[in-house]
């Protein structure tokens, strides 16, 4: 009986540390949820003071505080850690809020994170301000973008986005009204189509007219054609539209200086034009040409740009290019535009030069980080903005089927807008699961 008993017990665990085993391959979350969380947040209670000590993460205290904190039997005054103020489990790890005492500041624990990474047994620490004298530690149990799945409560709102996660397990939103403009680079089967197609997803759910530009013959954006207003799936096509975008944005200036405002969103609601996305799928294919007589073209089409970045902000016109590179190579006008798009994301690069030129200007720290993303992480990035901050990113794996019925699902919110009638994308009754044969995308011109 005995016997039996321990055969039982012994077989149990074995199947017990079997299945956390392969639970920690195959399904990390829960294997953290169950295990990782309770064995870190313990370890985190007990360790913290002596390994903010050893992290040089601790300072004299003063006055009350230091009379307070005096080792009576010795008469010394111990040195302070921050203050815990919150410690919080997550699906992906622990988030502990900080406050700083006088004499740190967030740099110090930003230099640190990788010994207090250690020191935990955690997967990464990231250290972010929250608000003055705040810092967020933001601590994950496992490697959150080898299969990424979005936090339940990221949903687009007003003209936020969520579009990617974060190494901390957070969501990497694209705020338009923060970063108006924004760039996307990176090589072949880098990501970018899937980086749009995510944004596409989020976009089709919120009140904006969504313009496309793709200039590989609309194979990716064709079939998103029930949500667009617009498609061009040429470079003639494309210089049309940018015109019209172009007039619609003075048109937008008379009304901003017939209500006295500067900005479109100082306008109350009902008068409000609604905002439009201009999504560029391979930029090159506007500013290369192939023969003298295009010139003319190509030059409408980058003074159209170079206007709407510059100016089409508080109109609410946004702008969102994408491109395997984007440096003077591409001639006249390209480094000029590429200034204008202050929000940048850099997927796998063939070489450095093309990390600079997405990121130098922005965040220069990060280039070697984009360097460095491996083939095998497709939809892997670096997202950084005119503010120096940066972080890793990437995309969950989205299907284009699954966009294209989001964008059928939220055809009823492609807004009335008759200047960009003639560019309306041609929607065949039953939109077919993958793009139609080439030639097929053309706008309808009535
Ligand atoms: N986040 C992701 N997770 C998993 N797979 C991805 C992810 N992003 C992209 N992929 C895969 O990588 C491949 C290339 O992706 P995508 O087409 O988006 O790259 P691209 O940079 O647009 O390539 P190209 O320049 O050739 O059009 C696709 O097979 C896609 O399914």
């Amino acid at each position: 009986m005995t016997d039996l008993s321990v055969w039982l017990e012994a077989t149990g665990a074995a199947a017990g540390a079997g299945g956390l085993g392969y639970a920690k391959v195959r399904a990390p979350r829960v294997y953290w949820s169950l295990v990782g969380m309770p064995v870190t947040w313990g370890r985190f209670v007990l360790s913290y003071r002596s390994t903010m000590d050893v992290c040089g993460l601790t300072v004299q205290p003063s006055g009350l505080r230091a009379f307070m904190t005096r080792n009576v039997a010795r008469r010394e005054v111990q040195p302070v850690p921050p203050k815990i103020r919150r410690v919080r489990g997550t699906s992906t790890g622990l988030r502990v809020t900080l406050l700083l005492p006088a004499g740190l500041e967030p740099a110090d624990l930003i230099a640190t994170s990788e010994r207090l990474r250690h020191a935990w047994g955690v997967y990464s620490v990231t250290v972010a301000e929250t608000k003055p004298g705040y810092v967020e530690l933001r601590m994950t149990g496992y490697d959150v973008l080898r299969r990424v799945r979005m936090p339940r409560k990221a949903r687009p709102r007003g003209m936020v986005v969520p579009v990617a996660l974060r190494e901390d397990g957070t969501a990497f939103e694209r705020d338009y009204r923060k970063a108006p403009m924004a760039l996307t680079l990176g090589a072949n089967h880098s990501g970018k189509s899937m980086y749009q197609r995510n944004l596409i997803k989020g976009l089709a759910q919120l009140p904006v007219a969504l313009v496309g530009i793709d200039c590989k013959r609309g194979v990716e954006q064709t079939a998103y054609a029930p949500r667009l207003s617009a498609l061009a799936t040429t470079p003639d096509e494309s210089a049309s539209l940018l015109a019209v975008l172009v007039a619609e944005m003075e048109d937008r200036f008379d009304q901003l200086r017939q209500h006295g405002v500067s900005d479109m969103w100082e306008l109350p609601a009902e008068l409000r034009p609604v905002p439009v996305v201009v999504l560029v799928d391979e930029v090159a294919e506007l500013f290369l040409i192939s023969a003298k007589k295009d010139e003319e073209r190509r030059e409408r089409i980058v003074t159209a740009l170079i206007r709407l970045a510059q100016m089409a902000r508080s109109v609410g016109i946004y702008l969102e290019i994408c491109g395997q590179r984007f440096g003077s190579d591409l001639g006249k006008g390209a480094t000029m535009l590429r200034a204008q798009l202050t929000g940048r994301v850099v997927h796998r690069v063939n070489d450095k030069q093309t990390a600079e030129m997405g990121l130098n200007d922005v965040a220069p720290d990060a280039v070697p980080i984009a360097s460095l993303i491996p083939m095998e992480r497709p939809g892997t990035a670096v997202a950084a903005d005119s503010s120096g901050g940066w972080s890793k990113i990437r995309t969950p794996d989205t299907s284009r089927d699954e966009v294209a019925a989001v964008c059928r699902e939220f055809a009823h919110l492609v807004p009335d807008f008759p200047a960009l009638k003639p560019f309306r994308p041609y929607v065949p009754a039953a939109m077919p699961a993958v793009s139609p044969p080439l030639g097929k995308a053309r706008p309808v011109t009535s």
